[in-house]
């Protein structure tokens, strides 16, 4: 595994305790919405690459953090935590500066919710290993068209879910978790799947507004340590 230190550093260490540790892969859409978090947040840390690619998440030194051996994995000194959606979860009650859920109960609910759905019912769908499985087993283009319909399929859901509550972003005026979900989650739409985002103009304006935060920009893969 690869070591080395974001590109942009944000000022606020994790109060006075140990350093954040992020184990990442630029391209991973699930370590990409902890640095999105992460820079909202403010947090600075050390970014770890665990090169998927070249199947290092294999290895027996990361199934340590992770038996399943997935990124991200957050480390906070004694705690570690793999997986994003706990991930984010802990650092909205550890980290309470910016907060990524809204009091509002019903808010709160739809931003879990929409969460949920990218992070069960969507990437799960078209992540790494089960790509690689459909390839072998059903070839490229049924392994796209899978990915394509379920994409299409949660974003329908989440499109009518968010009408009624999106503003700039997927719940208001201010970005929440909603946003930290969606906005890797079209890009990885647009990128790889060449989903066409007219037919869901919530989502697209959210995307849109999301596109241009500062904090949204240096967590983008492209901007990652380890991008090839
Ligand atoms: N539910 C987990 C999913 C993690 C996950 O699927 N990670 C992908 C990258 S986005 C991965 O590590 N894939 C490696 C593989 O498929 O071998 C989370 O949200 O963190």
């Amino acid at each position: 595994m690869e070591s080395s230190s974001p590109k942009k550093n944000y000022p606020i260490d994790s109060a006075s305790g140990p350093k954040l540790i992020l184990y990442s892969y630029w391209q991973s859409s699930c370590a990409w919405r902890v640095r999105f978090a992460l820079n909202l947040k403010g947090l600075s840390y050390e970014y770890r690459s665990v090169n998927l690619a070249k199947g290092e998440q294999f290895t027996p030194e990361f199934e340590k953090l992770n038996p399943l051996m997935y990124v991200p994995v957050l480390v906070d000194g004694d705690v570690v935590i793999s997986d994003s959606y706990a991930i984010l979860l802990y650092l909205e009650e550890k980290y309470p500066c910016k907060a990524l859920l809204p009091v509002d109960p019903q808010l709160k609910a739809i931003n879990l919710q929409t969460a949920s759905i990218v992070s069960s019912s969507i990437q799960p769908l078209h992540m790494l290993s089960l790509s690689k499985y459909m390839a072998q087993k059903v070839g490229p283009e049924d392994q796209l068209s899978w990915g394509q319909s379920n994409i299409e399929q949660g974003f329908l859901a989440i499109e009518k879910l968010l009408k009624d509550f999106a503003d700039r972003y997927a719940t208001g005026k201010e970005v929440y978790l909603a946003d930290v979900f969606l906005a890797p989650q079209i890009s990885v739409a647009t990128a790889r799947f060449s989903i066409d985002m007219s037919k869901f103009p919530t989502l697209n304006r959210v995307y849109e507004t999301c596109k241009a935060l500062p904090e949204f920009q240096s967590s983008s893969p492209e901007k990652q340590p380890d991008a090839m």
